[in-house]
């Protein structure tokens, strides 16, 4: 369970934290998509910096921060399409439909722009094969997918700060400031060998008893042409000028006492050899963490061996999920044209991974009283709903959002798969995310919305962006992004998978990130932004 939870106010100094690194950090690894010539070789890990002032990136909107006052459709909808080669989903594939490739699909209405008449050649003819619906009159409109995410990030302001015990319920939070080391560390002279403490050259005349770890620091200094047999982690005492592994020494027992001499071929130890000396890591009051860094393990280890007992981190945003369709199953096979629920079970770990603390999952039928009821009831910080972002019969999403006088901030967004992906601000301040019920379409809006307000809710920083050619031809939907499953082979290089439509997870569960295609597609050798998939299964705490 979680620690103690004070007021959960928004914390000025950090608000709308994450600054800009968030999008910056990506459009810099999206900038460099067509650019092997500058790219770095590398794939995960291997952040890539490519000029701001690219030509590519201004095109996508991406490479320059006043991309952000584009209002949407004005950057440029189309480029060449990436040529004839196949798509990876395009392999033969087990499910004979549109699903195997949203690029392939015609067009959908977007509805909340009139097709272009003959007036407008050049641009794309987005056909209706459905008649506007209903809720669709969003007077928000169809955002591009960087935009998208730059609103998600910027909404939200980071949550007030708690203590911590410094265990695991700190895990996967971050800290509310620096991690200040409250000592020296080592905080005092010891060894770093088993083995002898000598004080100056050698042969040296042996002190009785050894100095073992845990133990005070001698009293007595240890004068010239003496040692005394010390452990590794032990105070070594006063006067001592170097430590002797005991491997390269011998002690020989005379009627003067006993005597420690260099074993042959070593050389005799020099000034502060095998002496871990204090301040070596820090100073005290050095600043060793910065605020806003990911408690791992390793901080964990780094705060206690720095004197900390407990950390101030920032508070977790809540989250509720509601998962909603009649027609999802939570168990068995699926039968009678009833579906098993994917999402229940992938997405509360999923958004813990991403800081939040999920503190309920519930799945609603498609009911829009039930619907309203819960959403209202609601004290998170945040909602995610899935399903019903459409407009089909039982779509309430949009309906509900209208009559509790929501505002909507997202609706929909330029996006394969996930589209009709929402975000939207309650008259309460509580976000609400609307994922599609389409599985990996919901993945896409959890990295598309999700993760960038959870972030900044959660005073992260965002991860490292990083770039990877493709082994593969991608074809691009001609307006939209695509995100694409990928997995890295041996060289760092990303391949696409196969089975990456929008109702499916078989490419997903394989793969170690989405690949960010952009309008048009991309080729074999394009060095592609990807989002990393593997982090949204490390679900650091136990989050609720
Ligand atoms: N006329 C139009 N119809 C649709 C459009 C469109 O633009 N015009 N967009 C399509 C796209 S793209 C998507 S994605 C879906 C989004 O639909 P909803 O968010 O309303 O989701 P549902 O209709 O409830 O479900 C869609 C699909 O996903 C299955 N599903 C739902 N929840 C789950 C779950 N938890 N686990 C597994 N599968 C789930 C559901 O059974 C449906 O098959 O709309 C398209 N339609
Ligand atoms: O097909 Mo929908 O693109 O959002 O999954």
């Amino acid at each position: 369970m979680s620690g103690p939870r004070p007021g959960r106010t928004p914390s000025g100094a950090g608000a709308g934290a994450g600054t800009d690194a968030d999008d910056r950090a990506l459009d810099d690894a999206l900038a460099l998509a067509n650019e092997p010539r500058r790219a770095a070789a590398g794939g995960a890990g291997n952040a890539v910096r490519p000029d701001r002032n690219d030509p590519l990136a201004v095109a996508l909107g991406l490479g320059r921060e006043d991309a952000d006052a584009r209002p949407p459709h004005t950057e440029p909808r189309t480029r060449p399409q990436a040529g004839p080669a196949p798509d990876a989903d395009s392999a033969p594939d087990p499910v004979p439909n549109a699903d195997r490739d949203p690029a392939a699909e015609p067009y959908r209405a977007d509805t909340t722009t009139t097709p272009p008449g003959p007036s407008a050649p050049a641009q794309p003819v987005r056909q209706p094969v459905q008649p506007p619906l209903p809720h669709a009159h969003s007077p928000v409109g169809t955002v591009p997918w960087a935009e998208a995410r730059r609103i998600a990030r910027r909404v939200g302001r980071r949550l007030g700060t708690e203590v911590r015990d410094l265990g695991e319920d700190a895990l996967g939070m971050t800290l509310a400031g620096p991690l200040t080391a409250l000592t020296d560390l080592p905080s005092f002279d010891s060894s770093a060998m088993d083995g002898w403490a000598v004080a100056g050259p050698g042969p040296w005349r042996l002190r009785g008893h050894s100095v073992l770890a845990g133990q005070q620091r001698p009293a007595e200094p240890l004068h010239g042409g003496h040692a005394i047999a010390i452990a590794t982690g032990a105070a070594v005492p006063t006067g001592t000028t170097a430590v002797l592994r005991s491997e390269h020494g011998w002690t020989q027992r005379r009627t003067d006492g006993e005597w420690l001499q260099v074993r042959s071929p070593h050389p005799a130890p020099t000034p502060g050899q095998e002496v871990r000396a204090r301040g070596q890591e820090c100073r005290g009051g050095d600043e060793l963490l910065p605020a806003g860094t990911l408690v791992t393990p390793a901080v964990l280890g780094l705060a206690a061996a720095a004197g900390y007992d407990e950390l101030t981190v920032t508070v977790r945003p809540r989250v509720d999920v509601l998962v909603l369709g009649d027609e999802l199953l939570d168990h068995g096979l699926p039968r009678s044209g009833r579906v098993r629920d994917a999402l229940g079970p992938m997405l509360p770990s999923s958004l813990r991974a991403l800081g939040a603390e999920v503190t309920s999952v519930r799945r609603l039928v498609d009911d829009e009283e039930a619907l309203r009821r819960a959403v209202s009831d609601s004290t998170a910080d945040v909602i995610v709903t899935t399903g019903g972002t459409a407009g089909g019969p039982v779509d309430h999403l949009h309906p509900v959002l209208a009559r509790i006088g929501a505002k909507l901030l997202v609706d929909g967004v330029a996006v394969r798969p996930g589209h009709p992906m929402v975000l939207a601000e309650l008259p309460s301040g509580t976000h609400l995310i609307g994922l599609p019920g389409n599985p990996l379409a919901a993945v896409s809006g959890v990295l598309t919305l999700a993760a960038p307000l959870l972030r900044t809710l959660a005073g992260r920083p965002a991860p490292a962006p990083y770039a990877a050619p493709l082994t593969a031809d991608v074809t691009g939907h001609p307006v939209d992004t695509r995100l694409v499953p990928v997995v890295f082979d041996d060289d760092s290089a990303a391949r696409p998978l196969r089975f990456s439509g929008p109702a499916m997870l078989r490419g997903l569960a394989e793969a170690d990130g989405m690949a960010v295609i952009p309008p048009g597609g991309a080729r074999a050798g394009d060095d592609t932004a990807v989002l990393d998939t593997g982090a949204l299964a490390l679900a650091w705490g136990s989050g609720t």
